[in-house]
């Protein structure tokens, strides 16, 4: 039997990580989907429609909560944000393992869905704040202004880390992109049904009855 598809959220204040250990992960296991969302907010510098995010009006944005199309949603930083929801049903139909890069609201909102027991979420944590603060400086992507509005908002964000199955410090970011390709491939074996598996059991038994003779 094939498994379901999982469902992994990776959360953690702005600038700890998430998107740079979500990529290792799909680059450490490529038929890992990720959930594109949806968001209000203005594209950055490289970032492309429908592959980072699909970038939309309040009106279009509204319109697509209003049609069910949202497996949740929630306001960020003064923008929308929410992963549509069809895409996600077929990969667990289809037993694809499907990564959100979403806050703590959105957490919540999928982990009390009807596919709450798909789900495996993962904390990540910045070492400290001025370790976050010169990542999101580092990224040089946005203004003072909006890297201070990230920052007070870390602390809220931050408040939520035990509501997660696993937390992880991002110190070193190979150990942790280890860490993490770890939990995946541990929960994925504790779903599996391995066939040869009993086929093994059987031969020990074989083995033992063959001893005793
Ligand atoms: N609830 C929810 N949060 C989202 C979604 N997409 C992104 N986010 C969160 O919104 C926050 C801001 O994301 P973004 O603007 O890309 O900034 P960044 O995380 O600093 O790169 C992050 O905490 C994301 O995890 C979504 O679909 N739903
Ligand atoms: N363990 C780490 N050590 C040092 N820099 C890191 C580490 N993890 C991520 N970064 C850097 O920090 C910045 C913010 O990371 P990013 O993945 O964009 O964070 P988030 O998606 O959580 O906002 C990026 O420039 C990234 O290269």
């Amino acid at each position: 039997m094939t498994r379901r598809g999982l469902l992994i959220i990776l959360s953690s204040p702005s600038g700890a990580g998430k998107s740079t250990l979500a990529k290792r992960l799909m680059a450490w296991d490529p038929s890992i989907r990720f959930s594109v969302s949806a968001t209000t907010r203005a594209p950055r510098p490289g970032e492309v429609d429908g592959r980072d995010y699909y970038f939309r009006t309040r009106a279009e944005f509204t319109a697509m909560i209003d049609a069910g199309e949202m497996l949740e949603h929630a306001e960020v930083f003064g923008n929308f944000y929410g992963s549509p929801k069809g895409p996600v049903e077929n990969a667990i139909a289809e037993g694809r393992d499907t990564l959100f890069d979403i806050d703590w609201q959105g957490g919540q909102q999928v982990r009390n869905s009807t596919l709450g027991k798909d789900v495996i979420s993962v904390f990540v944590l910045p070492p400290s704040i001025n370790e976050l603060e010169s990542r999101l400086r580092g990224r040089a992507q946005d203004s003072d202004e909006v890297i201070a509005g990230r920052m007070q908002k870390s602390r809220d964000e931050i408040s939520h880390w035990a509501e997660y199955d696993y937390v992880l410090v991002n110190d070193d970011l190979d150990q942790t992109e280890a860490a993490l390709c770890g939990i995946i491939q541990a929960e994925r074996q504790r779903r599996e049904r391995q066939p040869w598996l009993n086929d093994l059991v059987r031969t020990l038994n074989a083995e033992f009855e063959a001893r005793k003779a």
